[in-house]
Parts: C-alpha cells; structure tokens; sequence
C-alpha cells in the first residue's frame, strides 16, 4: 500500500524507450496483478469509468472488468498504475505551455483521481507550480475557459436564505474542510470576482496531495457577491455575477448565514479556510469567527507562519536573535500584518518587551513609509500598531537610507518594486541582508531570484511566494526556498482534521512556524534555501502535524479519544492512499439496505473498506 509519498521524478523517455518501458509494464490478462486493498462499490457498468474516485482506467484487470460489467468497455490491455502515471507525465511534457498542463491535469482529475493525486505526489517539484502558483493565477484570469464540471460550489448572495439547500446539494457526506473565497484579491491579481475558484480548487488539491486529506472530504466554495474589476464582469465568459460587490449588512449576514449552514449540514468540526478575502473583509471575518467557529485565515495566519519559519532559518546563517533585526514590510496589507503580528509576539518570546518588538518593525505602503501625521492613506487598522514616529518619505531607496532594515519583505501584490536601486542599498548596509519577495504569482514577485542575488552580490538570504529556478551567480548556485503558505495550511488542516480540533488557534500558528524552521538542514541553508525542499514537503507537513496533534492533545484540545500514543503514526493511518483498490468477485453485489439477510458479511469475503 503506497501512501502519498516522496517518488523520484522520472525523466522524460523517447518514444521508443516509452514503447519498451511500457512493454515491461503491460500485465497480461494472465498476470496476477491484485492490489492489496478489496473495495466495494455500488456503482457498476460505465458509470464506474466515469466516477473519478473509483475509475482505474486501463488498470482494471480483466476480471475485475468482468465482475463490475466493464468488459469491453476498454481496450483488452491493462496496464498498471506506473505505466498510466508515465503516459501522463509524457503527455504533460509534449503539452505547449503551463495553461494547457493545468488543463490535462484537471480532465486527469475528473476522470481518474487515484492517478491525479500520484501523478502530482510523485511529482511536486515539477507538477506544484502547475496546479498552484504561478499558474493558477493565469488559470484564474481564464477561468472562463476552464470551467467544465462543478468542482466545488458556487454560492450567490441572492442565495442567502437558502445556503443550507445548497450546501445540500453536494453529495459527498463527509465533508471535512471547506476552503472559501469570495475572490475579493486573488493572489496578486485583485479582485477576480468568481474567476477565483480556481484558488479554492488548488488549495484544496494542496490538502491531498500535500497533506494527503482525502479528497471527498473537501469542498471548494465560491462565494459570488459581484466582483468591481469591470474587465472581469465585461468579459463574455465570464462565470459570475454581473454586479457590483456586495458590501455592509447584507454582505456580513450572507457571511454568518453560509458559516452557521457549513455547522448545520457538516458539524461544528468542519474546518473551514478563508482564502484571497480582501484585506478589509479577512480580518474582520478572522475576529468574528475565530473563536465560534473552526476557522483561519491562510493568508493572514498561514503566510504569518511561513515567513516566520523561513526567518528563524535565515537567522542561523545571521547569527542574530529575532528582536536583534530590523524589518521593513513593503505592503502593509493582511499577509505583511499578519507576518508582522506573529514575528512580533515571537520576539516578546525571546524576551523583548512588546513596544521594544514593535519598534523594530517598520511598514511601508503605496503612499510610503507608515508613520504618524502623514497625510495620506489611512493609519488604521492592523498597521496602526506599527506606525512609527518618523520622516513621512516615499521613494523607496530613501526608506531603506532612513530605516536601515536588516530584513526586507515583500507583501504588496506589485512586481518589481525592489529594482537594482533597492536591492544594493541592502546589501551597503548588511552582510547578509535578508530578502523575501512574497507577492504571487511570479509577474508580481517584489524582485526575481537572480536579481536579488545579482544585486547583492550573491549576499542576500532569499526567499520567493512563487518557485524561482536555481541562480548561478558567479560559479556558485543558489536554491532559493519558497516562503509560501503551502508549508503551513496543509498541516493545520491535517491536525485539525485528525483529532477534531474544535478551534484553529494562534500558538498552533507559531508552533508550526518553529517546526518548519527547526525542519531547515544545514545542507538547505548552505544551497540558499531557507525552507525545505519541495519534494520533501509531504513529510515535512506530517512531522509539523504530528507535533501539533501533540499540542492539542497535552493543551485538551483534541476531541479524538483515545489519545494515540505515536501521533506520527496516528497520522499516517489517516491518508490518502494513492494505489487502486481492488473489486473483487462481490464488489458490485452491494446488497440493498432493504435486503437484510444478504447484508450479514460472508467470511469469505474478507472486505475491507479501503479508503
Ligand atoms: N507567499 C505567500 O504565502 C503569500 C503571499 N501573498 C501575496 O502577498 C501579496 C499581498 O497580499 P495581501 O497582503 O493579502 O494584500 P493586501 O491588499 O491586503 O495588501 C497589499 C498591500 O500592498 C500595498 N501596496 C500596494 N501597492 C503598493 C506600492 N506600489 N508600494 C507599496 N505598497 C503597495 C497596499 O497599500 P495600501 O494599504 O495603501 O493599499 C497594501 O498595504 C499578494 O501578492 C499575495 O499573493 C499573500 C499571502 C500568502
Ligand atoms: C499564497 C497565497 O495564499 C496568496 O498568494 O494569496
Ligand atoms: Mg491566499
């Protein structure tokens, strides 16, 4: 039984090497080739192939094909899991561009979801920037040309009412984790109306195929309260509501409705993620949920904890203690706030006193540096604990004259505000400055990878939202790690999940944030990155969630019983299991519930559930 797991990433073979590879894995109708899990199903006939969670494609052996009335319904070869994972892999390197891969992944993920899942766990270096950013960001801007088939739910505000009817609508019962938008700022990109499903969508493939939370117990939900970018409404694919957003009294009851029905249909422990809200509607909703409901905000928490983990790694090559640097945020938005609260309460850890740890962050927005009496802008909300006495000065190159800061983070959706200028005044003032260019996708990255070492001469401690390839800069290579909230949101959600936490709460943020960071090898820093690698990153997510499975056991948090006494273990029996299962001779003879006397079990049957 293979679960979600690190595999090599195997290259790309002629056709001719492709046609002997695939000779060596065709099973003949003579091969035994039994996995080892049995399943049933209610489902048979062609309906089975067009059921994604249960179609092995060409994989059915041929008695399989026999027992669920297939037989002839595909081509008379079987091939296995590994020959089928090959063809995919082979057809996504022929594809012409990122665009046309996510859209060979999705038709792959309607029609076979077991092999969705390998394909992407075998291959995440490659396959996540794919199915996450940056091409989900394009994948969202299109969206008109990718919607299909319902993947999630749309929900509109002239549904409010009646959101529990739909919530009942989707048929999986199981329903664990919800990831919802409203597509107020998707990634960098603003507001993308309805188009933002594709976050919900990809975010929650990250669940599986990252954490390995099965995929029929998570729902990506839009709701669709209008969308103001009139190149969004204008457009005549567009899949949305041509209106207006939805703000005030009605906007916040839609709001509280959908999350009382998500308790209602689901139950109190269905985790529900906010994702791409924009800034003013995320931390009002975060205060209001927070302690009613199992719910955060990725974006806010999640990135918070990321740049967190990536700063305590930068820190080992540094030298310094937290409270012994100065930040300078560019982009004073819900991710810079977010980062800046919890490197904040970190500090207070070290031992700093909270206004000593607040004086040493300094933010800066679109109308410059934050600080009291400046004219304009508002100063407000969650940067108002920054704002600082000081000279009100725009130019960015100035701000870093003024503020000296040892670290500098990008959070402002805009690419390429740390030009060359930028960039060398960072590295004039530090050894090692350290630099993180946080705005997805790539187009909206603060600098690239090969600019900020460039710029620096090949100094700077670096880290991107969105992958960058590997620099050579002046014959040694850097590994810029990737400082996204993919390395914190599956693992919440998998502890959360796994032992029914009732509240997501902020130490589980910072105790993941310590983790990754304690996660960092030595190797990882000497290669330039401050995260571990991406192939590795399943593992990662289990040892963070195993710890904070242990967290909420020792705080009385958890509320599955028994505690296990091995959490890692306890988690690894919880995941997706990526191999088919197999349907045996009574698979389809699924007795009918009315049908009492054939529902009693035969010993010989010797059935298990699989996953
Ligand atoms: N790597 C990761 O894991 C994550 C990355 N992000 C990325 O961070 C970016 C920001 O997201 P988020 O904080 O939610 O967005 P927000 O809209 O909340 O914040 C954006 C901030 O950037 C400021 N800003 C806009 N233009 C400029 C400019 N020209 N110069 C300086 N500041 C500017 C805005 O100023 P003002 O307040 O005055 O409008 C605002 O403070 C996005 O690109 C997103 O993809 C987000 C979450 C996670
Ligand atoms: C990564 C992420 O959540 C964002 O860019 O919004
Ligand atoms: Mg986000």
């Amino acid at each position: 039984m293979s679960s979600i797991s690190k595999r090599c990433i195997r290259p790309l073979l002629n056709y001719s090497q492709y046609i002997k590879y695939f000779r060596r894995f065709v099973v003949t109708v003579t091969d035994e080739y039994r996995p080892a899990i049995k399943t049933r199903s209610s489902i048979k006939g062609i309906e089975l192939l067009r059921n994604p969670s249960l179609n092995k494609g060409m994989a059915f052996t041929i008695e399989e094909r026999q027992n669920m009335g297939i037989h002839g319904l595909l081509p008379p070869a079987v091939l296995s899991q590994d020959i089928q994972a090959l063809r995919v892999m082979t057809n996504l390197h022929r594809a012409q561009n990122d665009f046309d891969r996510y859209n060979e992944l999705m038709n792959l993920c309607e029609r076979n979801e077991k092999l969705f899942y390998r394909v992407i766990a075998d291959n995440l270096e490659l396959l996540l920037p794919i199915v996450y950013t940056p091409t989900v960001g394009l994948v969202c801007q299109k969206y008109g040309l990718i919607f299909k088939r319902p993947r999630g739910l749309f929900i509109t505000i002239h549904d409010k009412g009646h959101i529990y009817d739909i919530l009942c609508n989707w048929t999986e019962e199981q329903v664990k984790a919800i990831v919802v938008t409203d597509g107020g700022r998707i990634l960098g990109l603003g507001d993308l109306g309805a188009f933002g499903m594709g976050i919900p969508i990809g975010k929650l493939q990250l669940y599986t195929a990252i954490a390995g939370i099965p995929p029929q117990n998570c729902l990506p939900i839009m709701l669709d309260v209008g969308t103001n970018n009139e190149e969004v409404s204008t457009n005549p694919l567009y899949i949305g509501l041509r209106q207006q957003r939805v703000r005030g009294k009605e906007y916040d009851e839609f709001i509280d409705e959908f999350m009382a029905a998500v308790v209602h249909r689901f139950g109190w422990n269905c985790l529900i993620q906010f994702e791409d809200f924009a800034s003013d509607n995320a931390y009002r909703l975060l205060e209001r949920y927070q302690k009613r409901y199992c719910t955060f905000n990725d974006d806010i928490q999640g990135t918070a904890a990321v740049v967190l983990a990536g700063l305590i790694a930068a820190l080992r090559i540094t030298g310094t203690k937290l409270s012994e640097n100065t930040y300078l945020f560019v982009g004073a938005g819900q991710a810079a706030c977010g980062i800046a609260d919890l490197v904040t309460h970190a500090m207070i850890r070290e031992g700093a006193s909270p206004e000593e740890a607040r004086s040493k962050i300094w933010m800066y927005d679109v109308h410059g540096l934050i600080v009291q009496g400046r004219l304009q802008g508002d100063l407000d909300g969650p940067k108002a604990s920054y704002v600082k006495k000081g000279k009100a000065i725009k130019d960015l190159s100035s701000v870093i004259d003024y503020v000296k800061p040892t670290v500098l983070m990008g959070a402002s959706g805009v690419g390429r505000l740390f030009h060359d200028g930028v960039l060398k005044k960072m590295a004039q003032a530090n050894e090692r400055p350290i630099i993180f260019a946080l705005s997805n996708p790539t187009s909206r990255a603060e600098c690239t990878a090969e600019e900020a070492y460039r710029e620096t001469d090949g100094r700077c401690i670096f880290a991107s939202g969105s992958p960058f390839k590997p620099v050579v800069y002046k014959d040694k290579t850097f590994h810029p790690g990737q400082g996204n909230n993919a390395y914190i949101f599956p693992a919440i959600a998998l502890a959360t999940i796994a032992c029914s936490a009732r509240h997501v709460e902020e130490d589980m943020f910072l105790i993941a944030a310590q983790q990754l960071g304690s996660l960092v090898s030595e190797k990882d820093l000497e290669s330039g990155r401050v995260y571990p690698p991406v192939p590795s990153i399943h593992d990662v997510t289990v040892k963070i969630a195993a710890h904070l499975v242990e967290h909420l056991y020792k705080t009385k948090r958890a509320w599955n019983y028994p505690e296990p006494n091995d959490k890692e273990e306890f988690i690894r029996m919880q995941l997706y299991d990526t191999s088919y299962p197999y349907f045996g001779p009574s698979a389809w003879n699924w007795p009918e519930p009315h049908d009492k006397a054939r529902c009693i079990p035969s010993i010989d049957d010797n059935i298990s559930l699989g996953s």
